[in-house]
């Protein structure tokens, strides 16, 4: 008997026919700052993809702010609605930050969400100098290369609908935590938490309880492709930074600066296949679905299908 499917499936053609209903086509001030956001974002696949996906998320927003205020009137409290949390997954470079930042300016343009910020799990990256102590260097980007509790505080934090909640800073120039540095969110309409773990699954703790991050999503997304592509968009990323973040004296890549293709590239396959790929089949992919929207890639960045669970 075949099981039945508790995922709607759309293909590009479906999905971007959306957009002739979709409201807040792109007018030239938000080409101007999309394309200032220096991302190689193709522009008609913005407004066709990505626009109705804005849309989309929007309307969950929406919702659950008339639910805030039905309960609130119900249980006769006056508490002031939390950040909609929105969790984007995926590898690393299958093009999780690319898209959060285009979501981040779509979703800034409506009217009830002007406010949106966007926080990378990096910061929550233990410094190199706790990595090197557990002889976990090799293992950046693994779940136990995280401060998963510090994570939670920060969700917490956020879903307790405090004002002036901060985050520690990772600088991928330096490659470490940037010392004392935070950044700090301060009540937005949305909150964009991007990372490669955000999906992983509770764990039994110290006082027994089972947490996981997930619990404080309002929806997930996974960005999704073959794991061939991203290992292309993993080499060829490198050498785009060779040119500019590698040339920086401060680089913690300054050596590769000048090293010369064929060594760049070996050493770009060697992390590939011995820390980022075992991530991905092991700890990344796994958590695919548990998330509510998976946008799966193709080879050319486009979207080639959107996945929505059912409500
Ligand atoms: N929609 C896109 N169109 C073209 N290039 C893209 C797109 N999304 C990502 N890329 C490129 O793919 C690489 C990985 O993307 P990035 O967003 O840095 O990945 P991640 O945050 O998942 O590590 C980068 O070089 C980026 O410029
Ligand atoms: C910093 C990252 C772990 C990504 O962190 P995320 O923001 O997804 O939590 C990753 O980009 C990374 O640097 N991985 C280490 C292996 C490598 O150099 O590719």
């Amino acid at each position: 008997m075949e099981t039945a499917n508790h995922v709607l499936s759309f293909s590009h053609e479906q999905w971007s026919a959306l957009a002739q209903s979709t409201p807040l086509p792109l007018t030239h001030s938000d080409i101007r700052r999309l394309s200032a956001l220096g991302d190689p974002i193709d522009l008609a696949e913005a407004d066709a993809v990505y626009r109705p996906l804005s849309a989309l998320l929007q309307m969950y927003t929406a919702e659950v702010g008339r639910l805030h205020t039905r309960t609130s009137e119900f249980l006769r409290v006056r508490e002031q609605r939390t950040p909609f949390v929105i969790a984007v997954a995926g590898s690393v470079a299958v093009g999780k930050s690319t898209t959060s930042r285009l979501l981040r300016e779509l979703l800034r343009r409506w009217p009830a969400t002007p406010k949106v910020d966007l926080v990378t799990t990096d910061g929550f990256l233990f410094p190199n100098s706790v990595l090197e102590e557990r002889g976990i260097m090799d293992r950046k980007g693994f779940p136990e290369s995280y401060d998963r509790a510090a994570l939670m505080a920060f969700l917490q934090q956020i879903k307790a609908g405090a004002a002036q909640v901060s985050a520690p800073v990772y600088d991928h120039v330096t490659y470490d935590i940037i010392p004392g540095a935070l950044q700090t969110v301060n009540h937005p309409d949305i909150l964009i938490i991007e990372g490669l773990n955000v999906l992983q699954p509770a764990r039994v703790t110290s006082t027994r309880e089972l947490y996981a991050v997930s619990d404080f999503f309002d929806l997930s997304i996974y960005v999704d492709a073959t794991a061939e592509d991203i290992q292309r968009w993993y080499l060829e990323r490198i050498f785009k930074l060779r040119k500019l973040a590698f040339t920086k004296p401060e680089a913690y890549f300054y050596k590769f600066a000048f090293m010369p293709d064929d060594e760049l590239a070996a050493y770009a396959h060697n992390v590939w296949n011995t820390v980022n790929l075992p991530n991905l089949l092991d700890n990344i992919e796994p958590t695919r679905s548990r998330a509510d929207i998976v946008l799966r890639k193709g080879s050319d960045h486009t979207i080639s299908e959107v996945l929505l669970r059912k409500l």
